[in-house]
């Protein structure tokens, strides 16, 4: 297994957000974590990154326990993350973004600019002065940069226009295609039905269900009950 939480306990002070989440990906695999607002995805992933310490619970990363791990030997084990809200070095260049965390691997800066051409042509351009998409390629294409062994999206086609939802789907799909391990957090259902092999549904702070896309579609009253549809 690539990555196995395990019983995670997690919160804020004194509020508790996950209580037992578990969830499993393999190498290779697409999973999904969905589930309504507030329920505890972006704390998991906080938790992943080590910029949240568990309360109970392991997080294991191919053979290695890594919930007492900082965030940056977390990341250099091979957890990319391409965080909620787009961060990136507003004042540094888009190819100076690219390379700033860059790890040698499969990805390099040219196969990333040949995935989202519209870095290639901002390349000498600050990041700030990116529209928001192409900000989330950005920061897309940073992570992959790192070459990681699995990689994390929370919400990364959020507020985006269409045709950039579109650019960064099919991205999504190239990546499969090469046997890249992700973890994506998203609200696009029909999007996902053909890119992941196996969703995963949280509810208060924990996952309450886990199967196919198909599986998925069938169950109405799933959606209905965990995701509010
Ligand atoms: N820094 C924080 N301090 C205190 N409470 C927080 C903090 N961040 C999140 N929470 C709370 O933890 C709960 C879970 O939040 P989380 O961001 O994990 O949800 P989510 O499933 O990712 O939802 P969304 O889709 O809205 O981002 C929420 O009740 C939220 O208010």
């Amino acid at each position: 297994m690539m990555l196995t939480l395990d019983k995670l306990e997690a919160g804020y002070g004194q509020a508790r957000v996950l209580f037992g989440m578990s969830l499993e990906a393999k190498a290779g695999e697409i999973i999904s974590l969905i589930g309504r607002n507030g329920m505890g995805k972006s704390t998991t992933v906080k938790s992943i990154m080590g910029m949240l310490k568990p309360t109970g619970g392991t997080i294991r990363f191919a053979d290695t326990i890594v919930n007492h791990l900082p965030p940056n030997a977390i990341a250099r084990l091979g957890i990319g993350l391409v965080p909620e809200g787009r961060r990136v070095f507003p004042s540094l260049s888009v190819e100076e973004n690219l390379v700033a965390t860059s790890r040698p691997g499969a990805w390099t800066l040219q196969r990333v600019v040949q995935l989202f051409p519209r870095l290639e042509e901002r390349k000498r351009q600050l990041a700030r002065t990116l529209s928001g998409g192409e900000q989330q390629m950005l920061a897309i294409g940073r992570a992959l940069l790192t070459n990681p062994k699995l990689l994390i999206l929370d919400e990364a086609t959020e507020g985006l226009a269409p045709i950039i939802r579109t650019e960064i789907w099919r991205c999504l799909h190239e990546l499969k295609n090469v046997g890249q391990t992700i973890l994506v957090i998203d609200k696009n259902l029909s999007e996902m039905a053909t890119l992941v092999d196996r969703h995963n549904i949280i509810d208060k702070g924990r996952v309450v269900w886990t199967g196919s896309p198909d599986e998925l579609a069938k169950n109405q009253e799933l959606s209905h009950r965990y995701l509010g549809i």
